[in-house]
């Protein structure tokens, strides 16, 4: 991977595990530098990973005294706080001008690039918390001023922690995005969590529905995958699964009586929803 110098802004969650998946990989830490202003966090990444810790978010762009000025600027904070931490390091991004990547949710580029002070090739990303995994799957969709070879970078930097990396081709469709597996992992939690319940309920040791529940949630995902790239659907494997009159179709016909697709589908269309609602809400100028 071209070795780029990475200005983090912000160390949370996504960061650490971006940043543990490229150190991971091969990255060399002292190409990475963070800012978090929570001491904790930063100290931690630092002895974790060898990464460098920048004073403020302008000496992370800027370059630490050990670094240079960044090549990329990765924006790792909520989108309530965007807008903020935005403007208050655009002289420094001015003056550098580098690839900026994004990974908040539903703030849109046209708004980052407008607090950031003017033109500048911009990357949305949204990934999922099982990046922290190196199992993550991520979108992306990147503007008009964004090079081939800074597309490609964005990809491979992504896969250091996500196993599916797909462009989008609107700001919209990262928004679908982020209501289908930005936040899906949080739906098969809670699919995992009432199956578990339900096995419990029936005898089963909490350790052992656990184990079975999440490993075939782990197995059907990989088969979807797999079986996918062959052009067998969801729907087929699932028909595949259910012998007739048989154990699969009692328990599917309770889901579809209950109207299981029906609510996984204004769930999707929810939560994209609100991405969207949020990207109105904090794009706007205060
Ligand atoms: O819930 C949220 O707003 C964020 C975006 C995707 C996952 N978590």
């Amino acid at each position: 991977m071209a070795q780029k110098r990475l200005a983090f802004v912000g160390g949370g969650n996504m960061a650490s595990s971006i940043i543990g998946g490229l150190v991971n990989a091969g990255y060399p830490s002292n190409h990475i530098t963070v800012f978090e202003p929570n001491a904790d966090l930063a100290r931690s990444l630092q002895t974790q990973f060898g990464t460098l810790n920048a004073s403020s978010n302008d000496q992370a762009v800027l370059g630490h005294p050990s670094g240079g000025p960044a090549d990329v600027v990765l924006f790792c904070v909520k989108p309530q706080v965007m807008q903020v931490v935005a403007k208050g390091v655009a002289g420094a991004v001015q003056k550098v001008k580098p690839l900026v990547v994004s990974i908040a949710a539903g703030i849109r580029s046209v708004d980052l690039e407008r607090w950031l002070g003017g033109t500048l090739a911009i990357v949305r990303v949204m990934p999922n918390t099982p990046a922290l995994l190196l199992e993550g799957a991520s979108g992306l969709v990147a503007n008009g001023a964004v090079t081939p070879e800074q597309k490609e970078f964005s990809v491979t930097l992504l896969k250091t922690v996500s196993k599916s990396v797909e462009w989008v081709d609107s700001e919209h469709m990262i928004d679908v995005t982020t209501g289908l597996s930005g936040s899906g992992p949080a739906y098969f939690f809670l699919l995992l969590e009432v199956m578990e319940d339900a096995a419990v309920k029936l005898g089963m040791p909490r350790e052992t529905a656990r184990a079975l529940a999440a490993q075939t949630c782990i197995g059907a995902g990989r088969m979807a995958l797999e079986e996918g790239k062959k052009g067998v659907d969801c729907a087929e494997l699932r028909r595949r699964v259910t012998s007739p009159g048989g154990t699969t179709a009692a328990g599917l016909t309770v889901l579809e009586d209950g109207g299981f697709r029906t609510m996984v589908e204004s769930c999707v269309n929810a939560a994209t929803h609100r991405g969207t609602e949020m990207g109105e809400l904090f794009g706007k100028d205060t």
